[in-house]
């Protein structure tokens, strides 16, 4: 005997998917129940094999009409009428008013009493119920046929039990376990649960046999063994009394749990809805079949309600089953919620993430979207396609394929990208328009700075150059001169002057090639040297670049800088500039190179030799004068925010600064100054409050300089009445002002006390003179270099040069011992080598020339002598004191003091003959005497 039954664990489906067609129109078989009539419920196939079953309720179609099939048959063989017995078996006729074919059966005990057994192996058939089942059997299906050719025919339907030894989802034909579908006879029967379902059949096609429930059946004995033949009881349901409160509390609680299962299940919404329209039509006998055949419960637990006889208990099993349902219907309820909150949040990040790709397109920092970030190197490129040279262009052509080729995420791609950034952002053939006005550029050279003549006039020449070929040249101008002599700043004024963006760099010990030349791409973090950093940054092709403290290169551990800066400068290598980072020549010829140097000999030869030196040899204190007043005191006090009316800084006061606290070839001490004085008066100003209209002219003064606040206020009287004098309208508010003025003055001068004076509001216009300098910058720095106002014999002023630029300093001789043969020389003042030497050539020469104008003088031979340079704490050297240490000498010697103002400088040689000096003035013979 081969049959089979699957059921879906999904519970019941809607009728018409799989049931035969002649079913499925509702028409063919009539529920023989008022309840049952209108419900299906299927169970599909899990895949059986060899029997495939299905269980439904009947369903009426409203108008019956339909009499096809097993259908027709069936309510041929129906009894037309009936009610619902307390058996609870499918035995009612249901008159309707709207239809006429109605399906009922009610087969008579005593007519069956023998029926073939069909094995069910998944679910037990519940009375009320269809099942399709697929027979296999040859035999089986052949007695069944007749059966059902002959008259409405009918079966016993049972369940078989579960055995270890056999397996329902094992084939037949399997050999190591036993399927079910091969057992026949004695075996199958032992294997039957004892109460089944006489089942009507209902359909038979080929190997599908639909079933029809009706009443409960106990098996008694075997009778025939192929096909299983067996007899049974037909089983009644225990009598109960339909008002009892427990029972019907039951039902409602089925009834209610299945209204339940019905709002968290759409699956079962149908079947349940129907079936609460009809909760009046039925016993409650029925109401627990329904439960347990429409619950997801197993076999076993569907059998044990199947074996019931007893309503009561029955019904609590059903409950036991639905409540099951419900929790699982909770269950998969929470999961298809979790479940979708999981779905709706990853839309909810699939749909954030697309917007942040839209906004990082538009804001061009889309990393991984490679088209949008070629577009925005070819949008860069595009403004300047037509001037970039065409080999930079192809390499930004085959660089941007390599991009797309790459992987967003590798390294490669970020060394592409960098490179395109660097590359593209270039100013490609982007040049300045150039102003070749010398008027113009004369006049922005006098408007920033003062003098430096030399340097403007080199500037000058080298714009009217580039306006006769109407191009300008790149060339390297090296300003040399001491600190704070506006070498920089004039750097910025000949930008300025020609139009061409300004861009400093400070090569001041640097030590690595690669700073200028650029690391190669391969390194992480490589970047271009400062050139192209400069071209990206000014964003022109011809800047000014001004390469600061070119003296004080580094000595470079990895490769020589001086090398590298001569290929970026020499103007006949720069055309072809080559960074390592960027790989392609580089046009640097229009680049105006200006390099700053404080000492000449220290820059290296091979630069040195392709500069144009221009040097700025510091000022003198008729210029320091006139830079302080003109330009450095005016862009303080503006930097400050302080009105010219606001403050006085006298002549006598800035002559001070120069010559007392900086003494210094440039100006940049005596800028600091000034901001010094400046930064004081503004904070004054801010503390009075009166920032702003002036009101009177007073001084400060502290305890030493009362006398001066006194003339001021004279001169504050004076100055007033002469304008009452000359007809002048006369300003009551300063008159009143100028009384308050003098009263608190006087008052001041009676209490003597300087920091009341300070906190008075009325003062306003604040004075700075020689009196109260050191209030603002201290006590002086220098002392006077005099210190001889007439020197004496053998003392004579030398000059000398220093860092700083340049000092004075005293060359004194005296007589140690006078004696035959004592002729030597002693010198102190802390001299070296050279200058040591400049003593004794000049002691010889200084001999030569007393024996040439007084042969009788023999002082030198007699004499020994102590030359000293004062200062001795400091250092010195050099040669060209010689001059000087000469003409002390002769001093002693000849007994002639030398002229006050006269100081001297310039190197001696063994012969007497003075070589020139650099840049200062030439003494072509010693006429000093
Ligand atoms: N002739 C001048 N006229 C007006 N201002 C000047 C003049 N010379 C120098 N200055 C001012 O002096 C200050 C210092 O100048 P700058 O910094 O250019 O000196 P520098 O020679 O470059 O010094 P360093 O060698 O230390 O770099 C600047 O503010 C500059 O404006």
């Amino acid at each position: 005997m081969v049959l089979s039954a699957t059921r879906h664990y999904g519970g019941p489906r809607r009728f018409s998917s799989r049931i035969p067609a002649n079913l499925r129109n509702g028409n063919d078989v009539r529920a023989a129940t008022p309840l049952l009539r209108v419900l299906g419920v299927l169970w599909s196939n899990g895949g059986g094999s060899v029997f495939e079953r299905r269980a439904f309720f009947c369903s009426d179609s409203g108008n019956g009409s339909d009499k096809d099939g097993v259908a027709a048959e069936a309510a041929a063989a129906e009894n037309s009428s009936g009610s619902e017995s307390s058996d609870g078996e499918v035995e009612g006729v249901e008159s309707n008013s709207s239809s006429s074919a109605i399906v009922s059966t009610n087969p008579r005990p005593e007519d069956h009493r023998t029926v073939i057994a069909l094995p069910l192996t998944h679910r037990p058939l519940f009375p009320g119920f269809y099942m399709p089942i697929y027979v296999k059997d040859r035999k089986l299906l052949v007695a069944l046929q007749e059966n059902f050719k002959r008259s409405v025919a009918y079966a016993g339907a049972f369940l078989v039990k579960d055995d270890s030894a056999t397996d329902l989802s094992v084939a037949p034909g399997s050999e190591t376990v036993k399927s079910v579908y091969e057992l026949k006879g004695e075996e199958l029967y032992k294997r039957l649960h004892e109460v089944g379902t006489l089942a009507q059949i209902s359909s038979i096609q080929g190997e599908h046999v639909v079933l029809i429930g009706h009443r409960r059946l106990r098996i008694t004995e075997m009778v025939d063994e192929d096909p299983l033949t067996v007899k049974v009881d037909h089983l009644k349901d225990q009598p109960y009394d339909r008002d009892d409160d427990i029972i019907k509390a039951t039902s409602f609680e089925v009834i209610s749990t299945l209204r339940d299962v019905l709002k968290t299940s759409s699956l079962w919404r149908d079947h349940v809805q129907t079936y609460s329209k009809h909760i009046g039509d039925f016993n409650y006998s029925r109401l627990a079949d329904f439960g347990a055949a429409i619950s997801g419960a197993n076999k076993s637990l569907c059998q044990q309600v199947l074996e019931e006889l007893d309503v009561y208990k029955r019904l609590k099993l059903t409950l036991e089953l639905v409540k099951k349902e419900m929790e699982i219907s909770k269950i998969q309820e929470s999961i298809a919620k979790a479940i979708e909150e999981k779905m709706s949040g990853e839309q909810r990040r699939y749909l954030l993430n697309e917007q942040l790709k839209a906004i990082k397109k538009e804001l061009g920092i889309e990393t991984d979207d490679k088209t949008a970030l070629s577009a925005k190197f070819r949008e860069r490129l595009e403004t300047n396609r037509e001037r970039c040279p065409p080999q930079i262009l192809q390499v930004i052509e085959e660089e941007l394929t390599k991009l797309q080729l790459l992987e967003a995420s590798s390294s490669e791609f970020n060394v592409t990208r960098n490179y395109l950034d660097w590359l593209t952002a270039l100013p490609w053939g982007n040049y300045s328009d150039e102003n070749f006005d010398v008027n113009h550029a004369q006049r922005i050279l006098d408007e920033d700075h003062y003098g430096l003549s030399d340097v403007k006039e080199r500037i000058l020449e080298f714009i009217a150059v580039g306006k006769l070929r109407g191009i300008s040249q790149g060339k390297i101008i090296c300003l040399s001169g001491p600190p704070g002599v506006g070498k920089t700043s004039i750097g910025r004024s000949i930008a300025r002057a020609l139009n061409r963006k300004f861009y400093r760099f400070s090569v001041g010990g640097l030590a690595d090639v690669a700073e200028i030349k650029g690391h190669r791409r391969t390194y992480i973090g490589a970047m271009p040297g400062k050139m192209v950093q400069c071209l990206k940054n000014v964003g022109t092709a011809n800047p000014l670049v001004l390469i600061d403290e070119i003296d004080k290169l580094g000595r470079g551990h990895a490769g020589d800088p001086a090398s590298a800066l001569l290929e970026l400068l020499d103007p006949e290598q720069n055309a072809n500039f080559l960074d390592h980072y960027l790989d392609v020549p580089i046009d640097l010829s229009k680049v105006l190179f200006v390099c700053t140097a404080n000492v000449v000999e220290m820059i290296p030869n091979p630069l040195l030799d392709r500069m144009e030196v221009i040097a700025l040899a510091g000022y003198i204190t008729d210029e320091k004068m006139h830079i302080g007043r003109d330009y450095l005191e005016k862009t303080i006090r503006e930097a400050c925010g302080i009105k010219p009316e606001q403050v006085e800084l006298t002549d006598a006061a800035i002559l001070s600064l120069i010559e007392n606290y900086c003494r210094e070839a440039g100006v940049r001490n005596l800028q600091k100054h000034i901001e010094k004085i400046y930064r004081k008066i503004a904070l004054k100003l801010v503390r009075e409050g009166m920032s702003n209209e002036p009101s009177a002219e007073v001084t400060i003064q502290d305890d030493s300089s009362n006398e001066h606040k006194e003339t001021s206020l004279e001169e504050k009287r004076e100055t007033d009445d002469k304008e009452q004098a000359d007809g002048k309208p006369e300003d009551v508010k300063s008159l009143q002002e100028a009384v308050e003025v003098s009263n608190e003055a006087e008052v001041i001068k009676e209490t003597n006390d300087a920091s009341v004076t300070e906190t008075n509001k009325a003062f306003e216009k604040v004075i700075i003179d020689v009196s109260n300098l050191s209030d603002f910058v201290g006590k002086p720095v220098f002392q006077a270099d005099r210190i001889y106002d007439q020197p004496p014999v053998g003392v004579v002023m030398g000059l000398a040069w220093t860092a700083m630029g340049g000092s004075t300093l005293y060359v004194e001789t005296t007589l140690i011992e006078q004696g035959e043969g004592k002729g030597a020389l002693q010198p102190t003042g802390q001299l070296g080598d050279v200058m040591k030497e400049s003593a004794e050539i000049a002691h010889t020469v200084s001999r030569a020339i007393l024996l040439e104008k007084e042969p009788d003088n023999l002082f030198f031979a007699k004499s020994k002598l102590h030359l000293h340079v004062p200062a001795g704490a400091t250092p010195k050297d050099g040669p060209s004191a010689g001059c000087t240490m000469i003409t002390s000498m002769l001093s002693l010697a000849m007994k002639r003091p030398v002229k006050k103002d006269l100081a001297m400088t310039g190197e001696v040689t063994l012969t007497g003959r003075i070589l020139p000096i650099g840049g200062v003035c030439f003494l072509n013979s010693v006429q000093i005497i």
